[in-house]
């Protein structure tokens, strides 16, 4: 019998996924495949996508909200390219309507179209109820995108290879994160390639590809304190020399009374590390007021991975 004739057909799911921050980012040199090795530390927080698959004639994409205009609504879209894959592998015809609710800054560096993917994964996978396992679908992740196993896994880990490798974290207690989103996004391939200009000749060593144990070992202790100095960025002055605007935004957060700031990933989002909430909500209310970002969030991590909020 077929993986797919054991199917049960829903009539719709939703799938919420979280946006992330990299709270360590190792660049290790260009490989052969345009990719770079990663030693980075990943971390969800509680700024969702929500995807909702239905049955439809035809494999469609719309969406609203955040910066939907900037999502594209055909078969490039991440998520129709996840539904199009595992309908491929149970043989079946991928005639499904996704429909995105966005709050993930896109092109933001918070790897907002993965989310989508693994959202759309999670969806297909329960709408047409396939046997299909956590590895089998981590794998189809990985195909899709190098962050998109982490959006599917959620929590704190540890990513390595191309980042698409993971090992849970341990992440005691709550974090308190601000976000200053940017006017304009960031493509992630022109970051990486301006990393690899300003490096030059400049040999890579593996130095910048370690482990970080130390902010491992803070994350354990759950002390915001601890971490803060720890976080680290390898694309950051890639980012910022691409947007100079951004050090206004940092200088603006650490201002404000944050515990340290960091562009997320390929930015140009600001991610601020705070002590607790009340300081949290005081550091978003300030940086509104500066008028150095297009709009202002507070999110706590770490939170779960996809995961189906109804059948
Ligand atoms: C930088 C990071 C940090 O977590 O995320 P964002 O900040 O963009 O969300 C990731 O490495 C982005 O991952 P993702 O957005 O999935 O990238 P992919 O689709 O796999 O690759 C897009 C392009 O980014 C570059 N790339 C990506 C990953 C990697 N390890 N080395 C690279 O050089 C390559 O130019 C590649 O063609
Ligand atoms: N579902 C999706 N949501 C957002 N962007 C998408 C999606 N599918 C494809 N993309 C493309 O991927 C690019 C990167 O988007 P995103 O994942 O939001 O940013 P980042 O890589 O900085 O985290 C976008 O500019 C867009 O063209």
């Amino acid at each position: 019998m077929s993986r797919a004739s054991l199917s049960v057909v829903s009539d719709a799911v939703t799938v919420r996924v979280p946006a992330k921050v990299n709270l360590h980012l190792g660049v290790g040199p260009l490989r052969d495949d345009g990719f770079h090795d990663l030693v980075t530390v990943y971390q969800a927080l509680s700024l969702y996508d929500d995807v909702r698959l239905s049955p439809s004639s035809e494999l469609r994409v719309t969406t609203r909200g955040d910066g939907a205009a900037d999502v594209p609504g055909d078969s490039t879209n991440l998520a129709a390219r996840a539904v199009a894959e595992v309908a491929r592998r149970a043989d079946r015809s991928p005639r499904v309507a996704i429909d995105i609710d966005k709050r993930i800054p896109v092109a933001g560096g918070m790897a907002g179209g993965s989310a989508d993917a693994a959202g759309a994964l999670v969806g297909a996978v329960n709408l047409w109820g396939l046997d299909i396992g956590r590895d089998e679908l981590t794998e189809i992740a990985a195909g899709l995108g190098s962050d998109v196993p982490f959006a599917l896994h959620g929590a704190t880990a540890l990513g390595t290879g191309r980042g698409e490798q993971l090992m849970p974290i341990l992440a005691r207690g709550e974090f308190h994160w601000v976000l200053a989103i940017a006017r304009s996004g960031l493509s992630t391939p022109a970051v990486y390639g301006e990393l690899d200009r300003l490096r030059g000749n400049r040999s890579v060593s593996d130095v910048e590809a370690r482990r970080p144990d130390d902010l491992m070992a803070a994350l354990t202790s759950g002390d915001p304190r601890t971490v803060a100095p720890l976080l680290h960025n390898d694309l950051q002055p890639a980012a910022l020399s691409l947007q100079p605007v951004l050090r206004r935004t940092l200088r603006a957060g650490i201002d404000a009374g944050a515990l340290n700031g960091i562009v997320s990933g390929s930015g140009p989002t600001c991610a601020f590390l705070c002590a607790d909430e009340t300081s949290a909500v005081n550091v978003a209310a300030e940086l509104s007021g500066a008028g150095v970002a297009r709009a202002v969030r507070t999110a706590t991590g770490p939170v779960p991975g996809a995961r189906l909020l109804s059948a």
